[in-house]
């Protein structure tokens, strides 16, 4: 049988009165890289938001592992196997890579960064973030400061700090935004590399790249107006002319394949 790891139940969140989320329902099984699509406005960084525990649904119930994490917090969350990444990656530009990668890793605990630390405990600390760092191929990078740093590397960066936690599952929100075409594939595939390497059971992103959805992705799960109105395999996404054109807009003929 397949594990489930996460269950959104009938989510519905507000922002005043207008209803961001209507009831959306879907679960996440261990081995899936679940896309979540739709159009500008549909609500898919308010569920990432909603499900990583930075907002707390108005109605439903989000179940991690079986249980309810309504209402933990994405520092709680994340200590529990629940990590996320944002789709504006903040880095401070002075700090170097390995800097940068421990501290995401910190703040995502809900610790302050502190130079002084007992060896032993820095010693594992720096251990732990280089290993994440080689597995996203930044180990040549560990001294390089962010500010030079290509954005999909920065992206990079951003989502090993989230790593560092070994997550079981990570929501990404448009980990390829802000890079170029040519960059993507290779973006996603360290990425994914990385995961796997790092043992993260099942990624969800936020993406609006419908060649990169048909290359990566096991299941697309598609939003509109704050509904959800899909969740299918690739395939019979891009096969349903009806659910493109809600979603899409037009069928992309590269996705086809
Ligand atoms: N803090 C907020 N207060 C009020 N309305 C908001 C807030 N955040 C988002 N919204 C509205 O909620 C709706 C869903 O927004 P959301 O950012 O989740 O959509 P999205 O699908 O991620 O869009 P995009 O693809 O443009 O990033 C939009 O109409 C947006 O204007």
């Amino acid at each position: 049988m397949t594990e489930m790891l996460l269950r959104a139940f009938e989510v519905t969140k507000r922002y005043g009165a207008f209803t961001a989320l209507s009831g959306v329902s879907f679960d996440i099984t261990k081995g899936e890289v679940v896309a979540v699509v739709g159009p500008n406005g549909a609500g898919k960084t308010t569920l990432v938001n909603t499900l990583s525990g930075l907002f707390l649904p108005d109605e439903g119930d989000v179940i991690f592992e079986g249980r309810s994490v309504k209402g933990l917090g994405p520092s709680a969350l994340a200590l529990r196997g629940l990590a996320r990444s944002f789709q504006l990656v903040t880095v401070y530009p002075s700090f170097t890579v390995e800097e940068m990668i421990a501290v995401g890793a910190f703040a995502r605990a809900g610790e302050t960064f502190r130079l002084l630390k007992p060896a032993g405990v820095y010693r594992r600390e720096r251990d732990e973030v280089r290993e994440v760092a080689a597995a996203f191929g930044l180990a040549h990078r560990l001294t390089t400061p962010c500010a030079s740093l290509s954005q999909g590397e920065k992206k990079l960066v951003d989502i090993a700090s989230a790593l560092t936690l070994r997550p079981r599952l990570i929501l990404l929100d448009e980990p390829t935004s802000g890079i170029s075409s040519a960059d993507k594939d290779r973006i996603m595939e360290t990425l994914l590399a990385a995961a796997e390497r790092l043992g993260v059971e099942s990624l969800v992103l936020v993406e609006h790249d419908m060649e990169l959805i048909a290359r990566y992705a096991t299941r697309v799960v598609g939003l509109k107006a704050g509904s959800l109105v899909a969740d299918m395999p690739p395939d019979a996404f891009f096969r349903d002319p009806e659910v493109i054109d809600t979603l899409v807009g037009k069928v992309p003929h590269n996705a086809l394949g």
